[in-house]
């Protein structure tokens, strides 16, 4: 199986987030707090990503990376090898996800002189936490709402970015950096705009259980939600997750492309 992809991938998850975390973080006023968690996971996640989809590719269409800008896969294969990326990456993005939610969460804007320490004092704490707590599969919370938000996302994820880079590019040539960047960084708004309403849902389920909140699955999170707060629910976040999607995977599809040409 080849592992460039894999490779590619872990670096470009890497510096695609460096420019996204600052974005993550600014409602919740805590900025570059603890980057070293999720620049190491996400490394983790989007190499699985790259790596699975590329693979999926190969065994679709009997084309390698290399070849594939002469012989273009068709878009059915593009989305098929984009979902199931995105299946198989949740594997590995769910407990860090978790985790991340829960830190994210906790940041105080400001630390009052005799306020309670944070609950979790960093994400090796809060995992052994959580599986003390909440079990093992604590870990997994929210992981179901993670994988539908996920697998279809990611699959158009990949065909944006195909079909921006095929509208700008000379058939059978490689696309410019200027091409690599605006197709990454609108692959990276559609996908997050479609995937918006479900990452509300699944946010509020990994905080569940920190809550004591009970959801009995997916649909009811999503009724009592709606219930409470109306349809507009679905759309929180939205401008923030579009603005954070442009620069993060812009760097990471053009970085992802030059490692690639790079070692041939
Ligand atoms: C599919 N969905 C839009 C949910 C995620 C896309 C992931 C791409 C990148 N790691 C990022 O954090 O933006």
């Amino acid at each position: 199986m080849p592992v460039e992809e894999f490779v590619a991938g872990w670096i470009s998850g890497a510096l695609g987030l460096v420019l996204g975390y600052p974005f993550d973080t600014v409602k919740l006023l805590g900025f570059f707090k603890g980057m070293s968690f999720p620049i190491a996971s996400i490394a983790v996640v989007n190499s699985v990503l790259f790596g699975v989809y590329s693979n999926t590719l190969l065994a679709l269409t009997a084309t390698s990376h290399q070849e594939r800008r002469a012989q273009p896969p068709s878009y059915a294969h593009v989305f098929l090898a984009g979902c199931t990326g995105g299946f198989v990456q949740v594997y590995c993005l769910a407990p860090f996800d978790l985790i991340k939610v829960r830190l994210q969460n906790q940041t105080e804007p400001r630390a009052r002189p005799g306020s309670p320490p944070p609950r979790y004092r960093g994400p090796v704490h809060c995992a052994v936490s959580i599986c003390q707590e909440e079990g093992p599969r604590g870990l997994f919370r929210g992981a179901w709402a993670l994988m539908l938000r996920d697998t279809p996302t990611l699959g158009i994820y990949f065909v944006t970015y195909e079909w921006l880079c095929r509208q700008s590019t000379p058939e059978g040539q490689n696309p410019s950096s200027a091409s690599v960047l605006v197709a990454g960084g609108f692959a990276g708004i559609v996908s997050w705009a479609v995937a918006t309403p479900l990452d509300v849902i699944k946010s509020r389920m990994q905080m569940a259980g920190l809550k004591h909140r009970v959801y009995r699955g997916v649909l009811d999170c999503m009724a009592s939600s709606v219930r409470q707060e109306g349809l507009g629910v679905f759309f929180r976040g939205l401008t923030i997750n579009s603005a954070r999607a442009f620069p993060v995977n812009a760097v990471t599809f053009l970085s992802y492309e030059y490692l690639l040409r790079w070692w041939g």
